[in-house]
């Protein structure tokens, strides 16, 4: 059986007034993908701001290969192998292809390690490293003739790659994707299926996705976590979620 990779336990966020998630359980085991839905403002991004130290929780607990998670800052936690990316792409858009992952693997490494190999020959090897790694993750993700471009004059769909291909460089165990597919034609979000399975069972990284595509979410999680107003709804495979009757009423019926 596959390790526990990542436990949420009961997780609440309060805005003010608002308890925009409340009570929320999820686990993410290694080569796994799991997908959180729900309908619009049920909440899901507020659990990823949540999972990856975008907001500290008013209450419950995220647990990552077995630290406490939940009280450090986001770079922290990227640094234990926990990546995301955002609904709104947000590449360096003035840079080119090649240096947004380079940029990416500097702001990813501690920063005493870059200030001790700086001007020493283990620099130049760390740099060729460093460029080697991005112009394997810029092939995998069909950008290495891209390389020099700039970000901002990709076209939609390789600007969301290039996300992906950014966190892959960080060599993450876990990628967390938020609505990677809004905006994809149905080509490219055939591509990003293919991809997504391709990180998790030939790069052993689990991935945890919010999306509103029914059909890529059904067809490539592992496990769904459905999300209503705030609360759990419901737990379980594609095939359980699809035939519960709560879901449907709450979610799918909406469709
Ligand atoms: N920083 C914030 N301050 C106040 N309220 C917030 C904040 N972030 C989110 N909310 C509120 O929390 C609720 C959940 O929002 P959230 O963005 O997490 O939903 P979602 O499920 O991701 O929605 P969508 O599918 O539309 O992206 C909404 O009512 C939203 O307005």
């Amino acid at each position: 059986m596959a390790d526990t990779l990542l436990v949420v336990r009961d997780l609440s966020m309060r805005f003010g007034g608002l308890l925009a998630v409340n009570g929320v359980s999820l686990t993410v085991d290694e080569r796994q993908i799991v997908s959180v839905i729900g309908p619009n403002g049920a909440g899901k991004t507020t659990v990823f701001n949540c999972i990856s130290g975008f907001y500290t929780p008013t209450e419950g607990e995220v647990v990552f290969q077995g630290k406490a998670m939940h009280k450090l800052p986001g770079h922290k936690i990227a640094r234990e192998g926990m990546v995301r990316t955002f609904q709104n792409i947000r590449l360096f858009k003035e840079m080119t292809v090649l240096e947004n992952l380079l940029v990416a693997q500097h702001m990813h490494a501690e920063r005493n390690l870059l200030k001790g190999l700086l001007l020493t020959k283990n620099f130049r090897i760390k740099e060729q490293e460093l460029v080697e790694r991005a112009a394997f993750w810029l092939e995998r993700v069909g950008l290495l003739d891209f390389a020099n471009r700039e970000a901002g004059t990709l076209a939609y769909g390789q600007q969301r790659r290039l996300e992906i291909a950014r966190c892959m460089v960080t060599q993450p165990k876990l990628l967390m994707l938020d609505e990677p597919a809004a905006g994809l034609n149905p080509k490219e979000t055939a591509e990003l299926n293919a991809l997504i399975r391709e990180l998790c069972h030939q790069h052993q990284v689990s991935v945890l996705l919010i999306e509103h595509d029914m059909k890529l979410v059904m067809d490539i999680s592992d496990q769904i976590v459905v999300i209503n107003q705030g609360a759990p709804l419901a737990t379980g495979t594609p095939e359980e979620i699809q035939r519960n009757p709560d879901v449907i009423k709450a979610y799918l019926g909406e469709e």
